[in-house]
């Protein structure tokens, strides 16, 4: 029997009166990488926002490891297991490396736990070892996101949201932090959670996937299956269809819709 770690059932929220999400459910099984993909402005955040408790949502709900989290308080959540690595990073950049990291433990009581965390991040990543009394401000986009990805790790979480970890970097260094992030599942067992509009990428390390289009789900399969639609190769991949060209390429609607 798979065993279900994150459960969205009919879930819907708003920002005031525009509604970001609607109807949506997706489940993510215990130590697999789902994502969620979608353009700009499609939810993928609003989604991670709901669950992590940052976002009441109107309707619908939320289950972690089979319990309703759905409105709870955000601190309540991480302690739960569940952490969020935001959009943008947001590292804390007047504070060293080593704090921003110890920032993320700050909800632990297991000081010998969170020194063990702390030497498995630097063995991962051996630049915030050697940048550890630096403020964290001084450091690339890159080595930021590895920040930030590290400071949720030192939660010792069970599921960790990504959202969209790509943004800003390079193709050379969204290739080494997608590798980190399969690496941190393959080998911690961690549930990950990732929203992204590089579908490359995220078909690429995920298990499977969900097509998110204003606001609603409208496509869901094994990332090997997704990989293979037309619709997802086009609008998603950048594909070409050769066979379809001119007014017909443009007539040419997506199939889910
Ligand atoms: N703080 C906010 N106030 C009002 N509307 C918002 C707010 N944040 C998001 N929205 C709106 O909610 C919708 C979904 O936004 P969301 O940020 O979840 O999309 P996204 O898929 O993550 O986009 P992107 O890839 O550009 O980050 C958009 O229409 C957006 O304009």
């Amino acid at each position: 029997m798979s065993d279900i770690m994150l459960k969205l059932l009919n879930v819907e929220s708003s920002y005031g009166p525009i509604k970001a999400i609607r109807g949506v459910s997706l489940q993510v099984e215990r130590g697999q990488i789902a994502t969620v993909l979608g353009s700009n402005g499609a939810g993928k955040s609003t989604i991670l926002k709901t669950i992590s408790g940052i976002i009441d949502p109107r309707k619908g709900s939320v289950e972690f490891k089979g319990q309703d989290i759905t409105a709870r308080d955000p601190a309540h959540i991480v302690q739960r297991g569940l952490s969020h690595v935001p959009e943008g990073r947001e590292v804390f950049p007047l504070l060293s490396v080593r704090d921003n990291l110890l920032m993320g433990a700050y909800t632990r009581r297991d000081r010998d736990g969170v020194a063990r965390d702390m030497e498995q991040v630097y063995a991962c990543f051996p630049i915030l070892k050697e940048r550890a009394a630096q403020n964290a401000g001084l450091l690339s986009g890159g080595q930021q996101q590895m920040l930030a990805i590290s400071r949720a790790l030192m939660a010792a979480p069970e599921l960790i949201l990504l959202d969209e970890p790509s943004l800003g970097l390079s193709p050379k260094l969204t290739k080494e932090i997608f590798e980190i992030v399969v690496r941190i599942n393959r080998e911690r067992g961690t549930t990950i959670l990732l929203v992204e509009q590089n579908a490359n990428m995220a078909l690429n390390a995920a298990d499977y996937g969900y097509v998110l289009e204003n606001g609603r789900i409208v496509m869901e399969d094994s990332c090997a299956a997704l990989r293979e639609k037309d619709d997802i190769k086009e609008f998603y991949l950048g594909m070409k269809d050769e066979g379809v060209r001119g007014e017909r390429r443009w007539k040419k609607k997506k199939t889910w819709r």
